[in-house]
């Protein structure tokens, strides 16, 4: 697999090794002796999927301590624009975003550790979302800041009008960034 770095500190895009032929297609999705070779630090204890129609938004979400999550995040089918936000209070990079299409085409995966917020819009219909994560759910220690927080900025309907957006009620009421007391 190859690992490329992002301007965020920790912060990886991975491009397995996509094995094709004449039947279609097979690849390893996770594999923890690259990760070792790798130094990425991650013991995954929970699987995720999500299902969702075009346009919908789900974000920006994290855990804070001791629930904290890395997730190793990939679509298998469909297309989304994934957004990872640096929320590491002593980071260099602290409130900027990454952002990168995942599609169930280009088999890419994005490795983000504990320390940052992260949603996702779909880019087509029937798209299925798939991520491994390192600890698990805890509702009490869910923490969320806005999908269109003016602060972070995130180009997010450069391909959905913001007519067309599906969130969750949840998501509609997270927090300013500018109020925003990271845990990290
Ligand atoms: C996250 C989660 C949720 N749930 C239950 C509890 C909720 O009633 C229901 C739907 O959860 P939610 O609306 O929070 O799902 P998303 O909006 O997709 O949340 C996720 O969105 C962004 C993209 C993330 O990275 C997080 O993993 C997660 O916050 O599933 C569970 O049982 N286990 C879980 O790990």
């Amino acid at each position: 697999m190859n690992i490329i770095e992002t301007p965020l500190e920790g912060l990886l895009v991975i491009e397995p090794k996509i094995w094709e032929d004449s039947r279609g297609y097979f690849y390893e999705s996770f594999s923890a002796r690259e990760f070792a070779a790798a130094d990425i630090n991650a013991v995954f204890v929970q699987d995720n999927q999500s299902f969702s129609q075009k346009g919908t938004l789900r974000g920006l979400h994290a855990q804070a301590p001791p629930f904290a999550q890395g997730k190793l995040v990939r679509v298998i089918q469909g297309s989304a624009l994934d957004v990872a936000v640096d929320i590491r209070k002593h980071s260099v990079t602290y409130g900027q975003y990454f952002s990168l299409e995942l599609t169930g085409e280009n088999h890419k995966q994005m490795w983000i550790p504990p320390g940052f917020l992260h949603g996702f819009i779909t880019l087509q219909d029937d798209t299925i979302f798939t991520y491994k994560v390192t600890n698990y759910y805890d509702k009490n220690s869910e923490i969320g800041v806005m999908w269109n927080d003016p602060t972070i900025n995130i180009n997010w309907t450069a391909h959905i009008a913001e007519s067309d957006l599906l969130l969750s009620d949840k998501d509609l009421v997270l927090e300013a960034f500018s109020s925003f007391q990271s845990p990290f």
